[in-house]
């Protein structure tokens, strides 16, 4: 099983990151390796460029790959399965063109240039709308572009908007919402395999904002406790040898903790302690 991770750029710290937390720590993965083993015999990383991973997944250089949703909508494959959405990378591509220019809505494009990294993408959204635009396929520094005179307008990736308003760029539509997903070739998308990797990423992201907590609790208050943890189907509840306390744990929402505690205070909990979660496998 061959999982493609992003070589380089922002996606490759936050991949490697969640494979980890994960438990698919990798083992060999010195830079500038282009594969390397995880602690999983059965599981090989294999390191490429964000944008080259639905090709290599759809082919068959690998199974499963992690790259963004731009990237997968960009590249010609379609028979790629979105397995998860993991969370990191979101972005928006949208249509961008000089704030103090003529172009204030997709329309009035009819008939110019808009630059982009993203052509395919870009061509479908215009085609849809039955505008005619050319466009001029550029490798990076997009936003320069309308104002050199090669394009009208582009379609780029945003996220904070600092880039566009540095360059003096309005947003003008939006062309796709995107984030970091699990991607996996459809002919093994339900393999045990894939099924399993998809399931140890998304107990990371379950357990995400999630405490644990534990605390001991006299038995005739169990009831008046139980009110106060409604959390994932109830909570846990063991006997203590040799006391007439019960110990208790419980999942509990990260920004409850606080009002939690003080109202398990309240109907006689003690010694309550709350770790983080690593994983949680629903
Ligand atoms: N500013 C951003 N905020 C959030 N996600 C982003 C941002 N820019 C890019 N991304 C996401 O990261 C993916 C890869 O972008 P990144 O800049 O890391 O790689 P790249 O520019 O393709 O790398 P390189 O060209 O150096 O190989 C994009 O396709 C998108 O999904
Ligand atoms: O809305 P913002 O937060 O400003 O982010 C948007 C910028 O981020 C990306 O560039 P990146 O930093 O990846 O540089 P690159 O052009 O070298 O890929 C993207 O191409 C935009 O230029
Ligand atoms: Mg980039």
């Amino acid at each position: 099983m061959r999982i493609a991770v992003p070589n380089k750029g922002r996606l490759h710290d936050p991949a490697i990151d969640l494979l980890d937390r994960a438990g698919l720590h990798v083992v060999d993965g010195a830079d500038r390796k282009l594969y390397a083993q995880t602690v999983d015999p059965d599981v090989t990383v294999l390191y490429a460029r964000a944008a080259d991973i639905p090709e290599y997944v759809a082919d068959g250089a690998a199974d499963v790959g992690i790259t963004g949703l731009d990237q997968a909508q960009e590249s010609d494959t379609d028979e790629l399965v979105d397995l998860l959405d993991l969370e990191f990378g979101s972005c928006r591509l949208v249509l961008a063109a000089p704030e103090d220019g003529d172009i204030e809505a997709v329309e009035d494009l009819d008939g110019g240039t808009v630059a982009t990294e993203f052509p395919n993408v870009t061509r479908d959204f215009f085609a849809e709308r039955g505008i005619e635009v050319d466009i001029a396929e550029v490798s990076g520094a997009t936003e320069l572009t309308p104002h050199v005179d090669i394009a009208d307008a582009i379609v780029d990736i945003t996220s904070t908007g600092t880039t566009l308003r540095m360059n003096r760029l309005a947003e003008i539509a939006d062309v796709l919402e995107s984030s970091v997903r699990l991607f996996a070739r459809e002919d093994v998308a339900d393999d045990e395999k894939v099924q399993q990797i998809r399931m140890a990423l998304e107990s990371v992201l379950s357990a995400e904002g999630k405490r644990y907590l534990m605390m001991n609790v006299p038995e005739d208050r169990l009831d008046d406790v139980k009110d106060v943890l409604p959390g994932m189907g109830g909570p846990t509840v063991m006997d203590i040898a040799g006391k007439a306390d019960v110990a208790v744990h419980a999942v509990v929402d990260e920004r409850a903790v606080f009002e939690t505690i003080n109202a398990l205070k309240e109907v006689g909990a003690s010694d309550v302690l709350v770790t983080e979660i690593e994983r949680l496998v629903e």
